[in-house]
């Protein structure tokens, strides 16, 4: 463990500066594609202004006699590409893999200076946080960056699960943490065979009543401890939690639903894998027009944040204004990249304010 003093200072002589604060950008998806897909790549500059984030991914679902070529499609793609303000991520290989030393060394080399985050998969506990730090800031030293990477982790291990925390303060370049289900599933023993998503095996009964009534089934969330779990870490260590992917591409319904609980329970993000799922995401992780007026005015109401006062039947103090201003805060945030969404909270926040 590094000493509090030396926290922030640089892993290599001549790397960037760390980062004091994870800077909150607009990450609602996080747009998975397959840099040697000659048909996804094509799509690439189309799908990035409708994205928060781009990812190419190098690990799962790229096959094993296709990484190189991903590798080098993402190269090719992130050298020529100018995505304006939409973030540019890679996932690397897993560390136990013979790809992942070659990921990192290949990529920051080339195209450091484009990429954003770098996502490490399988993180099993602190460790493998700081062997990448170190390499990135060795790595950033030599091609001369003056920004550094920032690290995302999957959390997908028991063992991840069990040091998520640690994982969350590992470095100040920790951006945040996504849910893996597939693999968490996998590694866990779970006995499913989804990609994230409810099943309908997990639920809980209805009292039987006395008679032979048939009892009512309420299906249960499968995710609800550890996404809680991961956004506590996150917040904790003051980094950004996202909900990861959800493999039944034409059950956009049930994607939704999975990811309007992680929103509720603090993500801010989640990954699309399908360009359907992309404005999935993005009606999700917005805050709703109708909830950001509402936000305001608890706000305008509550003047400096102190006090207590009734708004609609409701009381409003310090702890519902503190809410309001994630979701107000979050709102300018996303009004910022988005003049459509700007519209729309203001339309709605002038309709509440005039029936006052
Ligand atoms: C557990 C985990 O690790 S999840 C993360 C790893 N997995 C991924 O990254 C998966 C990424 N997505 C995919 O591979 C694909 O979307 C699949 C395999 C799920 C479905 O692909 P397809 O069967 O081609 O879907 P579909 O026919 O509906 O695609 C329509 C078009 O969109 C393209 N497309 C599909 N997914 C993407 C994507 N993520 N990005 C860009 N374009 C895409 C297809 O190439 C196709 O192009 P075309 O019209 O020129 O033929
Ligand atoms: O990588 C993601 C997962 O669910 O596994
Ligand atoms: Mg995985």
């Amino acid at each position: 463990m590094r000493s509090p003093k030396d926290f922030f200072r640089p892993l290599a002589v001549g790397a960037p500066q760390p980062v004091r604060e994870v800077p909150f950008r607009p990450s609602r998806m996080i747009h998975f594609f397959d840099p040697s897909n000659p048909k996804m790549a094509a799509k690439v500059p189309d799908i990035a202004p409708t994205v928060d984030v781009l990812l190419g991914n190098l690990e799962d679902a790229v096959a094993a006699d296709r990484k190189e070529a991903a590798r080098a499609g993402l190269v090719e793609i992130a050298a020529k590409a100018d995505f304006g303000d939409t973030q540019l991520w890679t996932r690397i290989n897993s560390l136990d893999s013979p790809w992942a030393l070659d990921d990192l060394l290949t990529l920051v080399g080339a195209v450091g200076h484009k990429l954003d985050v770098v996502m490490v998969p399988k993180v099993e506990g602190a460790q493998d946080i700081h062997y990448v730090d170190r390499l990135l800031a060795q790595l950033e030293a030599k091609a001369g960056l003056e920004r550094p990477i920032l690290v995302h982790a999957i959390l997908e291990t028991p063992s991840g699960m069990a040091n998520v925390e640690e994982i969350a303060g590992a470095s100040p370049r920790m951006q945040g943490i996504s849910l893996g289900p597939a693999d968490l599933a996998a590694s866990r023993r779970m006995k499913t065979t989804r990609v994230g998503g409810g099943h309908p095996g997990y639920l809980v009964r209805q009292d039987p009543s006395g008679d032979d009534a048939p009892r009512a089934t309420f299906q249960q969330d499968l995710w609800h401890y550890t996404v809680a779990r991961m956004v506590d870490a996150c917040a904790a260590h003051g980094i950004l939690p996202y909900y990861g992917p959800f493999g039944d591409i034409k059950d956009t319904l049930a994607c939704e639903d999975q990811f309007r609980n992680a929103f509720l329970l603090g993500c801010v993000g989640a990954w699309s894998l399908h360009p359907v799922q992309i404005a999935v995401a993005k009606r999700v992780f917005s805050p709703e027009p109708g909830e950001v007026a509402w936000a305001r005015r608890v706000m305008a109401a509550m003047g400096d944040g102190t006090g207590a006062v009734m708004i609609d039947g409701k009381m409003q103090d310090d702890a519902t204004f503190k809410q309001c201003r994630v979701v107000a805060e979050l709102a300018d945030a996303l009004a910022a990249r988005d003049p459509e969404l700007r519209a729309a909270y203001d339309a709605a926040t002038t309709a509440v304010l005039d029936q006052e």
